[in-house]
């Protein structure tokens, strides 16, 4: 059985570390073009939907049922927020604290637990840094599962409450999206009974880092890009910067609000549902206060077959994609980045 690191190794990336926490000028190399930072603040939030998973209520003056407004999100926009979702705000400060402590390590000591080139988990610059010609102004660290085996190397004589926090989050995750998973399927029509797939769902914690930014319009945090799961929940805590592009090609902020994820739409659902729900694109940008940001990215058991759903599929929904999984798909992925989805598309 292959594991969600396997998948890296044919296409190592080698990213390099700088220590921007401390620079006071921001590099040349960190300089993007001034386009790319143009997000409609006017237009901050403009109908992004707040789901209340308790009472189904939402920011919109319409409020619906849970599924509706889900449905109605993933067609118009592929991201919602959730509130009463059941995770309880003391979980999330404890996760935004040892976030904020991981990152305050001297670079020195991160770099220890530094993500080998042919692997997934560590710490070092998104993996999708090598597909852009300017670094980001960002750090991150990623786990899958226990991150034990890295937290032993940053703090040799005290990582227990690092790794408890992160279990218990991780769990906590994995039990809100399968939930969400379920609720996805049913907007779609389709039986939760036929998407078991025997097995576990694999799933990574990306924690990221975007340090306080002495030129924040000119540099990037993370560049745009899609999350090639089925879902991705979000916790973005109090600062703003993630910024989704709608259909229409405008840039749109994802307003923070406290204690509430983001639901992001990932490559993976939009190859079951034939397109119907697309991934979708985000990006964030820097600001002058530090950020932080934790993204659960869940997907399926890794060789589990993925499909279009028959259901959605018929004279005026032609078949888009053929069947793949997870771990083929993050092989194209990590070497075509936004193109992997073409290598997927149906031939008729
Ligand atoms: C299971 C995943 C999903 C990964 C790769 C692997 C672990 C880390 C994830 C991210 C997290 C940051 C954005 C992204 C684009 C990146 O560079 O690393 C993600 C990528 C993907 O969604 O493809
Ligand atoms: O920091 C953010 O708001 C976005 C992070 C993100 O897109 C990711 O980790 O995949
Ligand atoms: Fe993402």
């Amino acid at each position: 059985m292959p594991s969600l690191s396997d998948a890296f190794k044919s296409v190592p990336v080698q990213c390099k570390e700088p220590d921007i926490s401390s620079m006071d000028e921001v590099p040349e190399l960190y300089l993007w073009p001034q386009e790319n930072q143009q997000a409609l603040e006017e237009n901050i939030g403009v109908n992004i939907p707040v789901i209340d998973l308790q009472h189904g209520v939402t920011s919109r003056a319409s409020a619906g049922s849970v599924i509706e407004l889900l449905r109605a999100a993933y067609e118009e926009f592929g991201v919602f927020q959730i509130v009463n979702h059941g995770v309880s705000q003391q979980l999330l400060e404890r996760v935004e604290n040892q976030g904020r402590r991981l990152f305050s390590l001297p670079l020195d000591q991160k770099i220890k637990a530094r993500r080998s080139p042919d692997g997934v988990t560590g710490y070092g610059m998104a993996r999708i840094c090598t597909f852009f010609d300017r670094l980001m102004w960002s750090e991150g660290f990623t786990s899958i599962g226990s991150p034990l085996e890295h937290a032993e190397k940053l703090w040799p004589d005290d990582y227990q409450d690092f790794c408890e926090t992160i279990d218990e989050y991780d769990h906590a995750m994995k039990d809100l999206a399968s939930k969400l998973m379920s609720l996805i399927l049913e907007s779609l029509g389709l039986r939760q009974r036929d998407y078991s797939w025997g097995g576990d769902n694999c799933a990574a914690l990306q924690m990221n880092h975007y340090p306080s930014c002495p030129r924040p319009a000119q540099t990037m945090g993370m560049a745009e890009h899609t999350d090639s799961t089925f879902l991705t929940v979000l916790y973005q805590g109090s600062v703003q910067g993630l910024q989704i592009k709608r259909s229409d090609g405008m840039w749109t902020v994802v307003p923070a609000i406290p204690n509430a994820f983001v639901v992001n739409a990932g490559d993976l659902l939009q190859v079951l549902s034939n397109g119907r729900y697309k991934s979708v694109v985000h990006r964030a940008v820097n600001s002058i206060k530090p950020r932080l940001s934790f993204a659960y990215l869940w997907g399926p058991p890794l060789t589990a077959v993925i499909e279009p759903a028959p259901q959605l599929v018929d004279s005026k929904h032609p078949l888009l994609y053929r069947a793949l999984n997870w771990n083929e798909y993050l092989v194209v992925r990590a070497k075509h980045f936004d193109r992997a989805l073409e290598f997927f598309r149906n031939v008729q």
